[in-house]
């Protein structure tokens, strides 16, 4: 049975970049966006195992809700296919019972705030702020060659979608990362070299968080 989601508990640590409780506990929180194609995903399942934080994608969370045969399934998947964002009272419902349903207390936010709306939305229902942005940097070029090569059989990597995605990225997600960035909470990675180079850098930004529990 899952937890049910109470947005009404207090918050009593409010402070940038603390330790926040959700549901009476204390969790972080690292986000985590680049451009479609830049690595998200893979890094963050890299950072799963080595820090032992639980990794929390929200597209995979709206395209389990689709495949749930949710009631708003189908909006959901023609907001995908045309490379949209959902709107974000949706996304952040999906996340925050993610979240309470979970045992651990640091979580990798992957591919989310995507807009200002999503930061907004998180902020005052979750009432929680990010450790810290990891911002994954890839040319667009070599992002698409990604994305055509990756062959999971998603419905957005085709080259229509992918254009419209990079367009949404463009004007959508880079002001929240320039956001976060105004704030000092971002830090850049260049995600253009090979999958275990790029995980020699985020690992010097995790150490802090030492080696996860055995
Ligand atoms: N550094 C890298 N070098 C080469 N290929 C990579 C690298 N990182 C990831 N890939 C590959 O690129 C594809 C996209 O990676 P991934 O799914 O992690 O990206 P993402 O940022 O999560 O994308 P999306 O936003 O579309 O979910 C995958 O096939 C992955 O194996
Ligand atoms: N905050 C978000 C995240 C994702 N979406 C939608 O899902 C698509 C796929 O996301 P990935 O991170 O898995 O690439 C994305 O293009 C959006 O349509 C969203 O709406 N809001
Ligand atoms: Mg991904």
């Amino acid at each position: 049975m899952s937890t049910a989601v109470d947005a009404s508990v207090p918050v009593a640590e409010q402070e940038d970049g603390a330790a926040n409780i959700l549901a009476g506990k204390k969790v972080a929180v690292v986000f985590v966006l680049g451009g479609p194609g830049s690595g998200k995903g893979t890094q963050c399942s890299n950072i799963v195992e080595h820090f032992g934080f639980t990794h929390l994608s929200a597209g995979e969370l709206l395209r389990s809700e689709i495949k749930s045969g949710s009631e708003n399934g189908t909006m959901i998947d023609s907001i995908i296919k045309e490379g949209k964002i959902v709107p974000s009272e949706i996304t952040v419902k999906l996340l925050q019972e993610a979240m309470v349903k979970s045992e651990n207390d640091k979580f990798l936010i992957d591919g989310f705030p995507r807009n200002q709306e999503n930061r907004l939305s998180f902020e005052n229902v979750i009432k929680i702020s990010p450790e810290f942005v990891l911002f994954f940097d890839c040319s667009e070029e070599e992002m698409v060659r990604r994305l055509l090569g990756r062959n999971q059989g998603r419905a957005d990597d085709n080259v229509e979608t992918i254009r419209k995605r990079f367009r949404v990225f463009e004007e959508s997600s880079l002001p929240v990362v320039q956001y976060y960035d105004s704030k000092g909470k971002v830090k850049k990675i260049n995600a253009a070299k090979p999958i275990l180079e790029v995980f020699e850098d985020v690992k010097t930004i995790f150490q802090s968080y030492g080696p996860k529990a055995a």
